[in-house]
Parts: C-alpha cells; sequence; structure tokens
C-alpha cells in the first residue's frame, strides 16, 4: 500500500545526531514489532492542520521524536506565526534545562515548515488534522484531503468526541468505494502534546488494519503509548474525563463550591496536578463543550447534559486560557 514518498523540496532534512539515533533505536528495539517498525519507516512525511495548541504540539513532537520533516497548514497566518514562536520558545526552554543540544534543537526547528494552502500537502505520507471541534469542518476537510494527498496517505483526526465513522463517510460521496475511508483513523494526542504520553488510537467502521497499525506504529516513534478504542461517543479519555469536568462546573453554577475550593478538593484530594475547572481553561471551554454536545447528543443520555454556566461562558468568548480568560484569568 504505501509507495516511496516524494520529498517536499522545501523541506530541509538533517543528519540525525548520535545520540538521539541511539536512544530512538533503542526505544524502538523495546516496543516495536517488525511489522510496525516498517510501517512506522514507511511514514517520511508529516502533514498537520492547525497550528493551534494541539496541532503544534504535535508537528513539534514530530519533528523532535519522529525526526520527521512536518509541513503545518492553517487558514490563519497570524496562528502559525504565534505557532512556530512558540514552538522555537519551547525547544530554547529545552535546550536551557539540558533536555536537548541546541544542535538537536536546530534539527527539529528545521523540519519544520508552514503555509496557509492546503494543496501543499500533495506529497505527504500521513496528516493529522487537529482544526477546531466543529463537525461540518473537519468533514469538509477530510473531503479535501482524499482529493489532494497522495492514495497512500494515512488521514487522521485529532477529534476529541466527533464518530471516526461519519468522518471518514466524508472522504467520498459512494459509500461502496472505500479507497480513502479505509485510510481514515483517529491519533487522539492528550494536552499539552509535549508532555502528555497517552495517544487513544480509534478506528472507523471503514478503517483497515493496516490503517491502524501504521497509527500505531507511528506514534510509537513519537515516543508516546497507545491505546486503542471504540468509536463511541467521547471514545475513552473524554467518555470519562468530560462528565467529570461539566459535574465541576455545575458544582460551581448551583452554587456547591467555589471555583478555589473545587480545585483544591480534587487537586489535593485525587493527586492530580490541577483541578478540574483550572484543566477545562486548558483544554478550551469551547472544546469540552463541544465534547459534552456530542456526548449528550450521540447517547441521548441526561447525564451528559452540558452545563448551562459552560455554554454561556463560552458564548461571552471566554474559552480560558487561549482567549485570556476563562474560569481564572490569564
Ligand atoms: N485542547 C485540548 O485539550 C484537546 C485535547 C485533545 C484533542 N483536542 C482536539 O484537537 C482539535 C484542535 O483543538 P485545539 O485545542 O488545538 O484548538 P485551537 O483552537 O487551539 O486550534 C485550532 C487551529 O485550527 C485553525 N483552523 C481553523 N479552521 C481552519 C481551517 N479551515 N484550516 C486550517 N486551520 C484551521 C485555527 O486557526 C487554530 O489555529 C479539536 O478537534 C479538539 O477537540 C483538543
Amino acid at each position: 500500500m504505501f509507495q516511496p514518498s516524494l520529498t517536499i523540496p522545501r523541506f530541509t532534512t538533517t543528519k540525525m545526531s548520535a545520540s538521539l539515533f541511539r536512544r530512538q533505536a533503542l526505544g524502538a528495539a523495546r516496543c516495536f514489532s517488525t511489522s510496525q517498525r516498517r510501517y512506522a519507516a514507511d511514514v517520511k512525511s508529516l502533514g498537520v492542520i492547525g497550528a493551534g495548541q494541539m496541532g503544534l504540539g504535535i508537528a513539534l513532537v514530530a519533528a523532535r521524536a519522529a525526526q520527521v520533516p512536518v509541513h503545518l497548514i492553517d487558514n490563519s497566518e497570524a496562528s502559525i506565526q504565534k505557532g512556530l514562536a512558540f514552538a522555537k520558545k519551547l525547544l530554547d526552554k529545552d535546550v536551557t534545562k539540558q533536555k536537548l543540544t541546541q544542535e538537536q534543537a536546530d534539527e527539529a526547528r528545521s523540519l519544520l515548515t508552514a503555509s496557509t494552502e492546503m494543496d501543499d500537502l500533495s506529497s505527504v505520507d500521513f496528516v493529522i488534522e487537529a482544526v477546531p471541534e466543529l463537525p461540518s469542518l473537519k468533514f469538509d476537510i477530510f473531503r479535501r484531503l482524499a482529493q489532494i494527498c497522495p492514495k497512500h496517505a494515512i488521514l487522521a483526526t485529532n477529534t476529541s468526541s466527533i464518530s471516526i465513522t461519519k468522518i471518514a463517510a466524508a472522504t467520498t460521496s459512494d459509500p461502496t468505494d472505500t479507497s480513502a475511508s479505509s485510510r481514515v483513523v483517529s491519533t487522539h494526542f492528550m494536552n499539552p502534546v509535549p508532555v502528555q504520553k497517552g495517544v487513544e488510537i480509534i478506528s472507523g467502521l471503514q478503517t483497515s488494519k493496516e490503517t491502524l497499525d501504521t497509527a500505531v506504529a507511528f506514534c510509537k516513534k513519537m515516543g508516546k503509548i497507545t491505546s486503542v478504542s471504540a468509536d463511541a461517543p467521547g471514545f475513552l479519555a473524554n467518555r470519562i474525563l468530560m462528565p467529570y469536568i461539566n459535574e465541576a462546573v455545575i458544582c460551581l453554577e448551583t452554587g456547591v463550591g467555589d471555583r478555589d475550593s473545587i480545585d483544591a478538593i480534587m487537586k489535593n484530594g485525587t493527586n492530580v496536578p490541577m483541578g478540574p475547572l483550572q484543566l477545562a481553561d486548558f483544554i478550551g471551554l469551547d472544546t469540552c463543550l463541544s465534547i459534552m454536545k456530542v456526548l449528550h447528543g450521540e447517547t441521548g443520555d441526561s447525564k451528559y447534559r452540558p452545563s448551562v454556566l459552560l455554554g454561556k461562558m463560552v458564548d461571552a468568548g471566554w474559552l480560558g486560557k487561549k482567549s485570556g480568560k476563562g474560569f481564572y484569568e490569564y
């Protein structure tokens, strides 16, 4: 299914440093099967759509750990500039903390390119989409990816909650033609991507085993630990996490506790790095609301009803850390 990939001329590939190569080779030997090693090796270039907090993190980790050229697409030039500046800041910080040498940081930066044109993904082997959690937007992007990308490319989504089967179906007007839909899969990275090791891999009804195996292998090459879950509303991570966050917002809304008490009891009582309201701010309140709407709508179960306060905060544009205000000020 895989063909030798075409090189994107604008990418600068650099020689991998000896120590990084040794570390990767050791890691690979520990956790890769022979076929997984082959599948991961077949991915020679990556496209990432959306230079927001998730897309930027995915692009940076792919350049750093998997050492493949990554082309980042965003429809906003401002988001691209902000994302690339943030990537530089993170790499500089790793150099200061002696987690990376200056040479390794420069290598990672040289593997990252960006543009606003999706047509620039015409020769990548693997694409990960990380645009906002809006079904119609994702369907449109996958319809276009099926036309733009090579016929062997894996088309992955970072959706938090939208059905992979529905996203795969959007690639074609003929449901019996699975040539594109069989290459659609979810690689659901956790936030912040450079820190969190877990990635949830989800197949749609149409996803081929080779696509699933390649997604697992490539995420491992990025240094991640994969879990496989079913294409059910919220999958695993958000089926468990979002009702917890939503319940915290309902507790705030109904006066069971104030912001600081809610976050303090969960942080200090369950040994997590932050409370649910602060976590919601970090995830993005718009993303949390979208996921609750999917859980509620697709299960029809009232236990997933989104908090009224959560909806109002999104209406106000108070989306959390990314907009400067959420349950906290940034
Ligand atoms: N934030 C989280 O904690 C988290 C965790 C796991 C998964 N996700 C999922 O990842 C995806 C992205 O979330 P995020 O938090 O990074 O969002 P974000 O709002 O930070 O970033 C989205 C980016 O997509 C860009 N964009 C919008 N429309 C576009 C288009 N048509 N073409 C190209 N780029 C476009 C925006 O300019 C923005 O830079 C969502 O599906 C979300 O559910 C988020």
